[in-house]
């Protein structure tokens, strides 16, 4: 079984910047070629992970191709993002092992876990055991995960499923408003959760902008994770001030 080498490596990381930037790599929209490139360019920007996955990234082949381009170019850690069994593919180095805890579908709740498991110890992947809460509706994430999303204005609900996720000795929660989501989760939902959440608080969806950013991560995010910004051609340079701004923000 894998150690925890990305798990300490995040830690650390956490330690000597304040907060991290994570960039998700969807290997259904992004080629080989590009998204190889893309690793190495923000990896020099200051991202900590690259995310690879996709809620309809069903081609394991794709993705298995996809993981193995970008691993030769980058020293940061490959963190598998999987939205169903078929997300775990050798060669990365860590999956977030992750339960949708407010699916209405049992199968994302344990069901693609118990599926999935072999092969992240066949693989040898380090599994970050992971919270994954859906906020709001109408994302990718919501429609396939079957989530009964928690309503963007209601953190204490979202507090709540942090704490159990903890007494069921999760180490990581993600806040997710979705991929391309029009507006990011509160900084007052990011507050609560924190201060009922003593692991690892991993914010993403709809975040593209430097104040946003600077936000979530004073209310207490670790990371941030940014997709749909740079697949809409977002420009590295925003996306560094972002990395800076999350580093100094605390
Ligand atoms: C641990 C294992 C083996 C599986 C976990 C399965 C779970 C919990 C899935 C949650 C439901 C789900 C569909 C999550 C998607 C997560 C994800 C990769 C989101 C990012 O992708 P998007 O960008 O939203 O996808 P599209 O590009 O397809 O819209
Ligand atoms: O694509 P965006 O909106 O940046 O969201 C990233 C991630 O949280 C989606 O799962
Ligand atoms: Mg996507």
């Amino acid at each position: 079984m894998a150690g925890n080498k990305v798990e300490t490596f995040l830690k650390s990381e956490l330690k000597k910047k304040n907060a991290l930037l994570f960039i998700l790599i969807d290997s259904e929209v992004s080629n080989l070629e590009a998204s190889a490139k893309l690793a190495k360019d923000v990896e020099k920007i200051g991202a900590s992970a690259i995310l690879v996955g996709g809620s309809s990234a069903t081609d394991q082949i794709e993705m298995a191709q996809v993981v193995k381009g970008i691993k030769k170019g980058i020293k940061i850690p490959i963190i598998l993002f999987p939205g169903n069994v078929t997300g775990v593919v050798p060669e990365a180095d860590a999956i977030l092992f992750s339960s949708l805890m407010n699916s209405e579908n049992p199968y994302f709740i344990s069901q693609a876990q118990a599926l999935g498991a072999p092969s992240v110890l066949k693989f040898g992947l380090e599994p970050l055991p992971t919270a994954y809460l859906v906020i709001g509706d109408g994302t990718s994430a919501w429609f396939v995960g079957s989530a009964r999303g928690i309503p963007f204005e209601k953190p204490k609900i979202a507090a709540a499923y942090a704490l159990a996720a903890q007494f069921l000795g999760m180490r990581f929660v993600y806040l997710e408003a979705g991929s391309g989501a029009k507006s990011s989760v509160t900084p007052e939902m990011v507050k609560t959760v924190r201060h009922t959440f003593n692991g690892f608080l991993i914010v993403g969806g709809g975040i593209k902008d430097v104040k946003t950013a600077q936000s979530l991560v004073k209310a207490g995010a670790d990371a941030l994770v940014i997709g749909t910004f740079l697949e809409k051609g977002g420009s590295l340079k925003k996306l560094q001030e972002i990395a800076k701004a999350i580093q100094r923000s605390k």
